[in-house]
C-alpha cells in the first residue's frame, strides 16, 4: 500500500494532455481560454456618451449655445456642430463631429430657447468614453490561460467575440458494476441497493464544465466487464469504475483493466475511505477504480480525480486547502489517513456525525475534509487541523 502523497504525485506524473477546442461563447461559461484573443475592432467603436445631456464642443462651454439636433443611441446619420452650437445627447449614442465634452441635462438652463451650461467641473472629455476604451482593435483582450467567468463571457461578447478556444472539458466515462444496483424510482428487491454513486459523480463532474458523460453498467462478470471497459476506453479520456475494486470473489476490476492493457500505477492507499482505489493508464487515458461505498467513490473523486481533470482543463484546484480548530476530539489508530467529512465555519471545523463509508448522509450536510495524517492518533478539540473545502 503507498501513502496519499505518493498516490497523489503518481497522478499529477500520468497527466492527462491538453486539447485545445473551439466552441461557442455560449458554451465557454467556467471553462479556460487556450490561446490569447485579439479585439478585432475598438470598443466603444465610437466617441460615445456616458450620460443624457447636451453633447459640446468644450472650448464653446462659456457661450449661448444653439441646438441643433439629437443624438440617441442606435442613430443611423452623424451631425455635425460648428462653433456656437451643440446638440441633445443620450446615454450611449455616438457624439456629433466636432464634439468633445458631454454636459448632463442637470447641470444646464435655457434661456431664450439657447443653452447655458452650468458646470463649474466640467472638463474637456467630460461624460465621454472615447473611441477604443475599452479595447482597441490588434490588442491582446484576453490572455490564453484565464478563467472564463460571466463577467469573462460578457466581456468577450461586447467585444464581439462568437467563438473562443478553450481547454477541452476531457470525455469521462462512469461505469458501474454489481448486481445488486437498482435505479431509484424501482421498488427495492431483496438484497438490492439503490444505485447512487453514478448520480454524484455527473453531478460533481457537471459542477466543472464536464457534461453528458457516459454511464455504462456491468454485471459482476469478468468478461461483460472487460468489454464494457474497452468500450468506455474507445471514446473516452477518463474512466471511473465503480465497484469491484476490493478482494472479493465478485470484485473484477483489476483483472479486466489488466486484460484491457491498463498499465496499473497503483492499487490500495493507506487511507480511510477509498483504502481499494485503483489507478491505472492506457496510452494518454487514465482509470480510476474508485471503491463502491459512495462515500469512498466520491472522497476519492474529490481527492484524486477532481485534480487530474481540472489540471487537463487549465483550472487551478478547486479542492482549497486550509488549516481550521477543531470543535471536538477524534481519536483514530495511526496507519492510515483519514479524510472526515466536516462542517467549516468561521475558522472551526466540526467532524460529522456517521463517517462510515457506505453513508452519506453526513457527507450530504459536508462542506470540507478533515485530514488526520497516517501517522497521527486523532485530534484534540482546539487543535489546529488541515481541511479541504470541498467545491459543492
Ligand atoms: N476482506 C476485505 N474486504 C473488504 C476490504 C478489504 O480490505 N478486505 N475493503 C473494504 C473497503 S475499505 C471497501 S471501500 C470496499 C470496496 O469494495 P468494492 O470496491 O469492491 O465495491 P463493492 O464490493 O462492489 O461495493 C461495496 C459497497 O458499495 C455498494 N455500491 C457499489 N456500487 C454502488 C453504487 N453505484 N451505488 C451505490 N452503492 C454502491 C455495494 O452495494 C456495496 O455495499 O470493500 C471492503 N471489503
Ligand atoms: O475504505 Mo472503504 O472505502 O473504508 O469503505
Amino acid at each position: 500500500m503507498i501513502s496519499v502523497k505518493q498516490a497523489k504525485q503518481i497522478i499529477i506524473e500520468a497527466a492527462l494532455p491538453k486539447k485545445s477546442v473551439l466552441l461557442p461563447l455560449s458554451e465557454a461559461f467556467g471553462l479556460v481560454t487556450s490561446k490569447g484573443i485579439i479585439a478585432t475592432t475598438d470598443i466603444p467603436n465610437f466617441a460615445q456618451s456616458s450620460m443624457d445631456g447636451y453633447a459640446l464642443k468644450y472650448e464653446d462651454k462659456g457661450n449661448l449655445l444653439k441646438v441643433i439636433g439629437e443624438m440617441a443611441a442606435g442613430i443611423s446619420e452623424q451631425i455635425k456642430i460648428s462653433k456656437g452650437e451643440a446638440t441633445r445627447i443620450f446615454t450611449g449614442a455616438p457624439l456629433p463631429l466636432n464634439a468633445d465634452t458631454v454636459v448632463m441635462q442637470e447641470k444646464i438652463h435655457f434661456e431664450n430657447n439657447l443653452l447655458i451650461v452650468q458646470d463649474e467641473n466640467l472638463k474637456q472629455g467630460s461624460n465621454v468614453r472615447s473611441k477604443g476604451a475599452e479595447v482597441k482593435q490588434g490588442d491582446i483582450a484576453m490572455v490564453s490561460g484565464m478563467y472564463l467567468s460571466a463577467a469573462a463571457i460578457g466581456f468577450l461578447a461586447g467585444i464581439g467575440c462568437v467563438e473562443v478556444s478553450v481547454y477541452a472539458p476531457p470525455k469521462v466515462a462512469i461505469i458501474l458494476t454489481g448486481n445488486e444496483l437498482q435505479k431509484p424510482g424501482n421498488p427495492l428487491e431483496f438484497g438490492q441497493v439503490y444505485e447512487a454513486n453514478s448520480f454524484q459523480l455527473k453531478a460533481a463532474l457537471n459542477k466543472i464544465g464536464i457534461k453528458n458523460s457516459m454511464v455504462l453498467t456491468a454485471e459482476d462478470d469478468p468478461e461483460e466487464l472487460q468489454k464494457v471497459l474497452q468500450k468506455a476506453l474507445e471514446v473516452n479520456d477518463v474512466v471511473l469504475l465503480n465497484g469491484g475494486v476490493s478482494v472479493g470473489d465478485y470484485d473484477f476490476v483489476t483483472q479486466a483493466a489488466h486484460t484491457c492493457g491498463v498499465e496499473e500505477k497503483f492499487h490500495k492507499i493507506k487511507q480511510k475511505p477509498g483504502k481499494p482505489l485503483f489507478f491505472g493508464t492506457k496510452e494518454d487515458k487514465l482509470v480510476f477504480g474508485l471503491p463502491g461505498n459512495p462515500s469512498s467513490s466520491l472522497t476519492c473523486f474529490y481527492e484524486y480525480v477532481l485534480p487530474a481533470l481540472e489540471s487537463s482543463m487549465g483550472l487551478h484546484s478547486s479542492l482549497v486547502e486550509i488549516t481550521a480548530s477543531v470543535t471536538h476530539d477524534y481519536p483514530k489508530p495511526a496507519g492510515l489517513t483519514h479524510f472526515l467529512k466536516a462542517f467549516y465555519s468561521n475558522g472551526k471545523v466540526t467532524p460529522l456525525h456517521a463517517q462510515e463509508s457506505f453513508r452519506l448522509h453526513s457527507f450530504a450536510q459536508a462542506n470540507c475534509f478533515i485530514i488526520l495524517p497516517e501517522e497521527s492518533i486523532g485530534c484534540k478539540a482546539g487543535a489546529i487541523v488541515t481541511v479541504h473545502l470541498l467545491p459543492l
